[in-house]
C-alpha cells in the first residue's frame, strides 16, 4: 500500500509520516525547494521525498502520474490565521488551488485513490450561544480568509465526490498541538518563550494576544491516527470533526504550560497578537467521527502540553 503525504515536511505531515511507517506503508511526500527538512530528517532512510508545488497544475499532474497513491493525505497548507490577512489572495489560491490541482489529476488518471482533506473548525467561525459543542451540520460562519479558504478545500472536497465520485473524507479538526508544532501557534509560541526565559535567553516576560478565546485542543499523535482510520472506515463525501470534546481558555492553557515550569513570568499584552477579528470559542462534538471509526482522543492535554515543553527544552 502506497500513501502520498502533501506538506510531510510540516507540523502534522512529520507526524503522519511516522503513524504510516509503523503501519507498514510505503510513504511518499510532496517537498517545495524552500520546505524546511528538520521535522524529517529522522525519516529520510525509510520516506521518498519528491519536489512538488501543488499551485502548478504540471507539477501535480506528474507526481499523481508517476506514483498513483493508494492513499493521499492532503496536509498542505498556509495554516496560520493571522497570515491569511496580511496575504489572503495567496493564503487562498495556495489552499484551493492546491486542492483542485490535486483532484483534478486524480481524475483524470481515474484513480480509486481514498483522499483526506485536511478541513478545519475555524470554518464554524462565529459560534452563537446553544450550538456548542458544535456539530458537522452547524452553520459556517467563517471569519478569516484562511477559514475562507478551508470552506472552500471543505465543499470542493464534497463537490468532487458528488460529481465525479472521488473517495474524498473531509476531517474537520479542531486545534492540535504537541511536539514539533510551529512556534507561531499559540501553544507553541508560548512554550518556547518559557523554554527561552528557563534557559536565560530572554527576559521573564511572556508576550500574548487575545487570551479570552476559547480553543478545543487534540494531541498531533491522536489526529494522525484519526485521519489513518478516517481513509479506513469513513463514508466518502461525508465530514467529521476530530475534536476532543473539551476547551480551555488560552488563559488556562498558558497557567498549564506555566505549571510544569519554575520561571517567574510577567505577563504581556503585545497588541500586534490581537486580531481584526478572533473565533471567540471552538468546541467540537466528534461523535460522528466516533460513530464511523471508533476513534476517541487518548493523549490527555496536560501530556500534550509537557511533550511541547520537552520539545522546546530539547531544541538548541
Ligand atoms: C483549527 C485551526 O487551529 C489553528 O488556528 P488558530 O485557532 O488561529 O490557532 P492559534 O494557535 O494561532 O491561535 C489560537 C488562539 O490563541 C489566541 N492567541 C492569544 N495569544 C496568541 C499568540 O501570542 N499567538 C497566537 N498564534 N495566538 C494567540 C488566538 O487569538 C486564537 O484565539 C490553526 O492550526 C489553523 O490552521 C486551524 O485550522
Amino acid at each position: 500500500m502506497k500513501a502520498l503525504v502533501t506538506g510531510i515536511s510540516g507540523f502534522v505531515g512529520s507526524h503522519m509520516a511516522e503513524f504510516l511507517l509503523l503501519k507498514g506503508v510505503e510513504v511518499v511526500g510532496t517537498i517545495r525547494n524552500r520546505s524546511r527538512m528538520d521535522h524529517i530528517s529522522h525519516l529520510q532512510q525509510d520516506i521518498r521525498l519528491v519536489e512538488c508545488e501543488l499551485r502548478d497544475p504540471f507539477s501535480v499532474e506528474a507526481l499523481i502520474g508517476a506514483e498513483k497513491p493508494d492513499l493521499i493525505f492532503h496536509l498542505a497548507a498556509q495554516s496560520f490565521v493571522p497570515t491569511s490577512w496580511n496575504s489572503p489572495i495567496d493564503t487562498i489560491h495556495n489552499n484551493v488551488a492546491g486542492q483542485v490541482n490535486l483532484f483534478e489529476a486524480i481524475r483524470r488518471f481515474g484513480l480509486h485513490s481514498k483522499i483526506q482533506i485536511a478541513c478545519s473548525s475555524e470554518e464554524y467561525g462565529q459560534v452563537n450561544p446553544g450550538e456548542t459543542p458544535i456539530k458537522e451540520t452547524n452553520p459556517l460562519r467563517p471569519l478569516s480568509p484562511y477559514a475562507i479558504s478551508k470552506v472552500a478545500q471543505d465543499y470542493l472536497g464534497y463537490q468532487y465526490h458528488k460529481s465525479y465520485g472521488l473517495h474524498v473524507i473531509r476531517t474537520i479538526t479542531f486545534n492540535h498541538t504537541g511536539p514539533r508544532r510551529g512556534e507561531n501557534f499559540v501553544t507553541s509560541n508560548f512554550a518556547k518563550q518559557i523554554v527561552d526565559i528557563e534557559k536565560g535567553k530572554k527576559p521573564p516576560v511572556i508576550y500574548v494576544g487575545n487570551l479570552e478565546a476559547k480553543r478545543d485542543f487534540t494531541d498531533v499523535r491522536d489526529v494522525v491516527r484519526g485521519y489513518w482510520l478516517a481513509l479506513e472506515k469513513g463514508v466518502p463525501g461525508e465530514a467529521y470533526n476530530i475534536a476532543s470534546g473539551t476547551c480551555y481558555t488560552i488563559a488556562e492553557m498558558l497557567a498549564i504550560l506555566l505549571s510544569h515550569s519554575n520561571v517567574d513570568i510577567e505577563v504581556k499584552t503585545d497588541a500586534s497578537r490581537l486580531r481584526p477579528s478572533d473565533v471567540e470559542i471552538l468546541l467540537g462534538d466528534y461523535r460522528k467521527f466516533h460513530e464511523a471509526t471508533g476513534w476517541n482522543p487518548e493523549i490527555p492535554f496536560e501530556r500534550t502540553m509537557e511533550d511541547l515543553l520537552q520539545y522546546w527544552r530539547s531544541q538548541p
